[in-house]
């Protein structure tokens, strides 16, 4: 158990320049994989050499993970990986914006920080404008990927997605809730909600042809997004 770092505190409001794909990456034209909320980076290092075809970029807010997932990504040789420390919501957008176009093909947001409380709404990663960013970089036909075990989390992600209006869901996708992964490897906190035999709410989306909103209209919907538990959480 441990509780969250605040992402709206001062520290962690500091923009910090990313590389880019070139800095990264000996073959930095391959689509790239983006996964938001990465932690210790256990998912990223099992997937990474089952996708050598790809590149694959982790994010995340906690330092002391990011390192070590650097130290397990060298020890494994894995050239096409890299962990960032960041946080999302300050120094993403920018890095997304210089991206070549339609590099970033894959964006994974998996089990994110439960924030319940409507006072804190905005420390939620998954935000209007790093919402925009991302519909903003991902070509028609590209997909974002989001689960969580917590429904009252992925419902106001799932609004937001749905309600800028820049992603559908395919298909063949019935369901209120995609019944099984469809990445080959589960992640940390998956894995542990999983051998406690509880539910993991998944929704896969391909960006569509809609232009993004304006961020103004996108934050007015956000507002309206209501959460009525009071419940503190806290988790891996
Ligand atoms: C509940 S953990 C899930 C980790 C991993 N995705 C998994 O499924 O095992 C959520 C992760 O997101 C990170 N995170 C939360 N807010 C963030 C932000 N604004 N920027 C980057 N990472 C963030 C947290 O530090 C934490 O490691």
């Amino acid at each position: 158990m441990r509780q969250h770092v605040n992402p709206l505190s001062r520290f962690f409001q500091l923009p910090r320049p990313l590389p880019s794909p070139e800095e990264m990456f000996a073959q930095s034209s391959r689509p790239l994989h983006l996964d938001i909320g990465c932690a210790r980076g256990g998912f990223l290092l099992g997937l990474a050499p089952l996708q050598p075809e790809w590149n694959h970029v982790g994010v995340e807010i906690r330092h002391p993970l990011v390192l070590s997932a650097e130290r397990d990504r060298q020890e494994l040789k894995l050239d096409n990986l890299r962990f960032l420390f960041c946080n999302v919501n300050v120094s993403l957008e920018e890095w997304l914006d210089a991206l070549p176009r339609d590099q970033l093909q894959w964006v994974s947001i998996q089990f994110p920080d439960p924030w319940f409380k409507r006072r804190h709404q905005k420390r939620r990663v998954l935000q209007p404008s790093l919402l925009i960013a991302l519909a903003t970089a991902l070509q028609p036909g590209r997909e974002l990927f989001i689960q969580s075990d917590v429904l009252s989390v992925i419902e106001p992600m799932v609004m937001l997605i749905e309600q800028s209006n820049c992603f559908k869901r395919p298909g063949d996708d019935f369901h209120p809730w995609q019944r099984t992964n469809p990445m080959p490897v589960p992640t940390e906190r998956e894995r542990y909600v999983l051998d406690q035999g509880l539910q993991v709410y998944r929704r896969l989306y391909q960006r569509n042809d809609q232009q993004a909103p304006e961020l103004s209209n996108l934050e007015a919907l956000w507002q309206q997004v209501d959460n009525p538990s009071e419940e503190e959480h806290s988790d891996c």
